[in-house]
């Protein structure tokens, strides 16, 4: 057995108590030592940059006296030499400048997430510190050489993965598995792509893998930027937290909408069908048609007075350098900047033919000149995003044109404005008109690429979202995380070889996560029942929870569905953690109503945006996803599903909202469940009323 704190010597625990009094003196003269730095220098612009980085680092050098700077101690052994690292959030030196602390994200302390019984990675062993506000309470050891010594679950872990709820999203350096730390440390230019069930740790693992890349690539990636992209603004604000606690503050965090919707208002949603057509990748080839068609073939030949002379260059001339240009992969406005000095190039042609000797100077004075760039213009107009899409749904037959063998009639037809605005400025986009628009507009101009992104819930992006996304890492990588059962959308994804290729990252690793840490078994079991039907082949996680949870489903009549619903809030609120009440967005103000009628105050979320912190929060059934409560209350299941297109995206919904528990689950419900939930078949060992 590894050896717990009861059989270490109160000394041992002192003596690492005092370790850590040590790098907590050592991070605050660390934190002194860039203070006193005098930033005066001859260059201002440099003094400036060398001020900020300082401020950056002394920020990123102030001590939390709640959490405890190290969590873990490595002994090796062998070719090292009885060294112990002490592992902790951050390095901290001493003031010779040797190591008191080690950055988790050093390659030093790989071993203490992966090394084994079967591969101990020289460690001999590994120690678990058990901390209460910053002290150190417990110790736990591993000798990973000794057979004698039998494997059993730490009991650090397991209080670290029990502890309750409350607040947004926390990190979990101290507790990283083997299986996720192999995700984490993927080298940068590798895509990884993460399927996993509801709670596997997923937007864990891929946020602990962007502070690891930072720190892995820090130069290349802080001039080209990580972005993280997720469902809505509730998920962000829960997982906004993780990054800066690990010392990363300049990650941007956005949604879809956020990131292709700069400069277009978003007024107005599709039907499904339509959302559905406008994402698909065929719509991809439809704008590259649209935008090349705008260019003009010659009708007369090019016409250049120049002095005396008149240049003329004929239009099958200039109709093999529009073809030129039109062949190559450079984007629309690229070539329409060449377009005119290639006409001046062929005006020199003529000009050294004639006995000339221009020079280059006169090659940029002929291509700026009127007549040519007034040609130029005239075959290769300039265009903007918008005025193309507007001409598209507006205009029968230039989308025929551009959308000729690749989408039939009635799907032409469908995508059509009914009515169509006679301004630009009238135009009211959807979402999936805003990612055409930002396709449109890479297509005109390359969208500049980030160093890595970080798609989280990828499996509800259309094709031709996720090629939005794609453009912002063309030169770099991206984590793609996702469960296929949870896909919501109509054009959800069905395989994650498919979402990798519209990516652009075919060549992208998939790879499962099956441990569930979230969910306790008796809900996850209760939720999975929703698997068969609505998403055959995929199985529900095996949850490493010891906490078993707690399930019950209450029928009642309906009059006193809100009330039932108010006074199980009430009963569960007189405990600590957070409380997630999840109804069909639709019911949010009957519960609501009904959470103030008994006196619950309570955050509405997707409505105001955490600027109060609430025990309990409203959640509706569409703003769920990726969130977690300690204690959920799902209320008319029947109801949740029913506001979805369809049965199985119905079924999908439910299985969200029903995966969000850490400890309990109560299910609420008037209307008789869904079939696959409805089957009375308690697991044995857990409380099901009803
Ligand atoms: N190794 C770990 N140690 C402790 N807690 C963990 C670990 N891995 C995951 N967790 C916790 O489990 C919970 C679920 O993790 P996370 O939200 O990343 O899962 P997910 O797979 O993204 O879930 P969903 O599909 O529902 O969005 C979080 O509270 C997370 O902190």
């Amino acid at each position: 057995m590894p050896s717990s704190t009861d059989e270490h010597p109160t000394g041992e625990l002192a003596r690492e108590q005092a370790y850590l009094d040590r790098s907590r003196t050592a991070l605050a003269a660390m934190r002194e030592r860039t203070l006193a730095v005098d930033v005066q220098g001859s260059d201002p612009i440099a003094a400036e940059h060398l001020a900020r980085t300082l401020w950056r680092r002394a920020r990123s050098l102030e001590d939390d006296p709640t959490t405890a700077l190290f969590f873990g101690r490595l002994d090796l052994d062998g070719d090292h030499h009885d060294e112990q690292w002490y592992v902790g959030r951050r390095h901290v030196t001493d003031d010779a400048g040797d190591p008191l602390v080690i950055d988790w994200r050093a390659p030093a302390s790989t071993a203490f997430y992966r090394a084994s019984r079967t591969d101990p990675m020289g460690v001999v062993l590994r120690r678990r510190f058990g901390l209460d506000r910053g002290r150190i309470t417990a110790l736990e050891d591993e000798h990973l050489t000794d057979r004698a010594e039998q494997q059993a679950s730490s009991q650090i872990l397991a209080r670290e993965i029990e502890r309750p709820r409350v607040g947004p999203m926390r990190d979990i350096v101290a507790t990283i598995q083997p299986e996720q730390d192999l995700l984490v440390r993927v080298d940068d230019s590798t895509t990884v792509c993460i399927q996993g069930a509801p709670g596997t740790g997923k937007t864990a693992v891929g946020l602990h893998r962007a502070a690891w890349l930072l720190y892995a690539y820090r130069d290349r990636l802080t001039r080209q930027g990580v972005l993280v992209i997720g469902p809505n603004a509730s998920f962000l604000e829960h997982i906004g937290a993780v990054l800066p606690a690990l010392g990363e503050v300049q990650v941007r965090h956005t949604t879809i909408e956020g990131l292709v919707g700069e400069g277009v208002r978003v007024r107005a949603t599709d039907p499904a069908g339509r959302g559905t057509l406008k994402g698909d990748a065929r719509l991809a080839e439809v704008l590259r048609r649209a935008v090349r068609s705008a260019v003009q073939a010659p009708e007369d030949a090019l016409v250049v007075p120049r002095g005396a002379r008149r240049w003329r260059v004929p239009g099958y001339e200039v109709r093999e350098i529009v073809e030129e240009l039109l062949a190559r992969d450079v984007r629309y406005d690229a070539a329409r900047q060449m377009l005119p000095q290639r006409l001046a190039h062929a005006v020199l042609v003529q000009m050294e033919a004639a006995g000339d000797s221009p020079d280059d100077r006169v090659q940029d004075a002929v291509a700026r000149s009127t007549p040519v760039r007034r040609y130029a213009d005239a075959l290769w107009p300039r265009l903007d995003p918008a005025t193309v899409l507007h001409r598209l749904w507006s205009d029968p037959a230039a989308l025929e044109t551009a959308a000729d063998g690749i989408l039939s009639p009635a799907e032409q037809a469908e995508l059509l404005w009914d009515k169509a605005p006679r301004t630009l400025g009238a135009a009211r986009w959807t979402l999936a008109d805003a990612v055409l628009l930002d396709e449109l507009a890479d297509l005109l101009s390359r969208t500049p690429s980030l160093g890595h992104v970080m798609l989280d819930e990828a499996q509800d992006l259309s094709p031709m979202q996720l090629r939005a996304v794609g453009r912002r890492c063309s030169t770099g990588a991206a984590t793609v995380l996702g469960d296929i059962a949870q896909g919501t959308t109509p054009w959800a994804t069905g395989s994650w070889e498919e979402s990798l290729r519209h990516l652009g990252k075919p060549e992208g690793q998939v790879t499962e996560l099956r441990r569930g840490f979230r969910v306790p078994a008796a809900v996850i079991e209760y939720a999975a029942r929703l698997l068969p039907v609505m998403a055959p082949g995929l199985a529900a996680p095996q949850s490493v929870r010891d906490n078993t949870g707690d399930l019950d489903i209450v029928a009642v009549q309906a009059d006193s569905l809100w009330s039932t619903a108010a006074a199980r809030v009430v009963h569960l609120a007189r405990q600590p953690g957070s409380i997630g009440v999840i109804v069909a967005d639709g019911s949010v103000a009957a519960v609501s109503q009904a959470l103030l009628g008994v006196g619950v105050e309570h955050g509405v979320l997707g409505v105001d945006h955490g600027d109060v912190e609430h025990q309990v929060d409203v959640v509706p059934a569409t703003v769920a996803k990726g969130l977690e409560f300690d204690r959920v209350v799902v209320v008319e299941p029947a109801a949740i599903a029913e506001a979805e297109p369809d049965e199985r995206t119905g079924l999908r919904r439910l299985y969200v909202v029903l995966t969000r528990a850490v400890s309990g689950l109560s299910v609420i419900h008037a209307r008789p469940l869904p079939d696959p939930l409805a089957v009375q078949v308690p697991p044995a060992d857990h409380r099901v009323r009803g």
